[in-house]
């Protein structure tokens, strides 16, 4: 069968699935991930039936970074027999001022997006690793640049600039935005559950190991937390998301530390991990009794309420929130509390929809819809591959 793998190096997981190209269009074949790196690595793939392919567990040390979770999901793809590749979908999280859209991936292009690795540490380089390797082990097969960036192109300048002198805006200093592809793919399913409110104005919340909000009108993106680079906005996993730039001056002036090592406190041991000093992974900070696990989660949720406020304020009220992601997904406890700090705003949760697994949570008098949509990064990439390639054939 002809198929198409799709890639998505996130900051605590590897997410891969496969599609088969048929005359119906895209049909999932496999949907699998390398999760809980340097925690709890476990290699999972189902079929599309839900039948598991795979199930490996690993010691914390075994798959403790990303290139080892890549390694893992290539070794286990490897042995896959039926499917004829017939290109590469990848997720690639920084497209800077260049890309407004989906790329076909050749030697210049790679170096241009190698351009941006500095702005996107935790994410690029393994983005770029399996393009680098597809491209030795498979030279024929087309690869897809998809990026998270890319939704949020063509934000007004008032919206995406910092106050900072012109000539930093003009070499590219400028607020992009990330997780494009999963609010991509949230617009169009609220346009398909709920589609008069997705017409309205809606905040998304994609609360995953990085967590970010988008605010959407009529599906299209007008304001987002995260800014120049994945650091901004929401506090995550393990970084802290927006912190006084002065504190970064503090660093290197009065510690003494490096850039390098600025870089490393800010994308690897802040965030809930920093500030818990006992995970980066939520499921840890809601099972402990610490009560510095209880306080990151309390600033978790302070943030995500602020936020939401702020997001509010550019679309000028809301009629629908959305959360999606690892933690929003699957989290009725830390939905629950959002949900509290939105109440000023009109939303009303309805506790016992929220705790079955329900799309719609809030009750029928609420102002505010609450929603839980699960995230589909891949299927926006597939898609968006398979689009690509008929226009490279045309
Ligand atoms: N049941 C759960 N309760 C709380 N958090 C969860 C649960 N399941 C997953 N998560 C969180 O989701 C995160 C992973 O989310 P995901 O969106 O896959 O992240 P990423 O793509 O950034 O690697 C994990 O760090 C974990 O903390
Ligand atoms: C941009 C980003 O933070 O992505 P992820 O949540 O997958 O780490
Ligand atoms: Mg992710």
């Amino acid at each position: 069968m002809d198929a198409l793998l799709v890639v998505n190096a996130g900051s605590s997981s590897l997410k891969f699935q496969v599609f088969g190209i048929t005359e119906a269009g895209l049909v999932r074949q496999i949907k699998g991930q390398v999760g809980g790196i340097g925690t709890r690595p476990r290699l999972q793939a189902k079929s599309a039936e839900g039948a598991v392919l795979v199930d490996r567990s690993y010691e914390a040390d075994a798959v403790r970074d990303l290139p080892a979770a890549i390694a893992a999901a290539r070794d286990w793809l490897l042995t896959l027999e039926g499917f004829t590749l017939r290109a590469i979908g990848h997720r690639v999280v920084h497209g800077g001022p260049d890309y407004a859209a989906p790329v076909l991936i050749d030697a210049a292009v790679l170096d241009r997006l190698a351009s941006y690795q500095d702005l996107a540490p935790l994410h690029q380089p393994n983005n770029l690793a399996p393009i680098r390797q597809a491209m030795a082990i498979n030279p024929d097969v087309p690869q897809v640049a998809c990026f998270d960036t890319a939704f949020h192109h063509g934000h007004p300048e008032e919206v995406n600039c910092y106050a900072m002198p012109r000539h930093f805006y003009d070499e590219g200093v400028r607020r992009y935005g990330f997780h494009g592809l999963s609010y991509e793919y949230i617009a169009e399913r609220l346009g398909e559950v709920a589609p008069r409110n997705a017409r309205g104005g809606v905040i998304v919340a994609h609360l995953g190991s990085g967590a970010s909000m988008c605010a959407l009108r009529d599906g299209h993106s007008v304001e987002t937390t995260m800014g120049f680079t994945a650091l901004d906005g929401l506090p995550m996993g393990t970084r802290p998301g927006q912190l006084d730039p002065g504190v970064v001056l503090y660093l290197i002036l009065q510690r003494g530390m490096s850039a390098k090592a600025v870089s490393d406190l800010l994308y690897h041991e802040a965030g809930l991990k920093g500030l818990s000093a006992v995970s980066n992974d939520m499921r840890d900070l809601l099972a402990s009794d610490d009560p510095h696990a209880k306080l990151a989660i309390d600033h978790f949720v302070y943030r995500c309420g602020l936020n939401a406020g702020m997001l509010a304020a550019a679309l000028g009220g809301i009629d629908a929130f959305v959360f999606t992601a690892g933690v929003g997904e699957n989290s009725a406890p830390i939905r629950a509390r959002i949900a509290e700090g939105l109440a000023w705003l009109g939303a009303e949760l309805d506790p016992v929809a929220n705790d079955s697994g329900a799309t719609l949570i809030s009750t029928a008098s609420s102002r505010v819809a609450l929603y839980v949509l699960p995230t589909d990064e891949e299927l926006m990439i597939a898609r968006h591959t398979l689009a690509l390639l008929k226009t490279a054939v045309a």
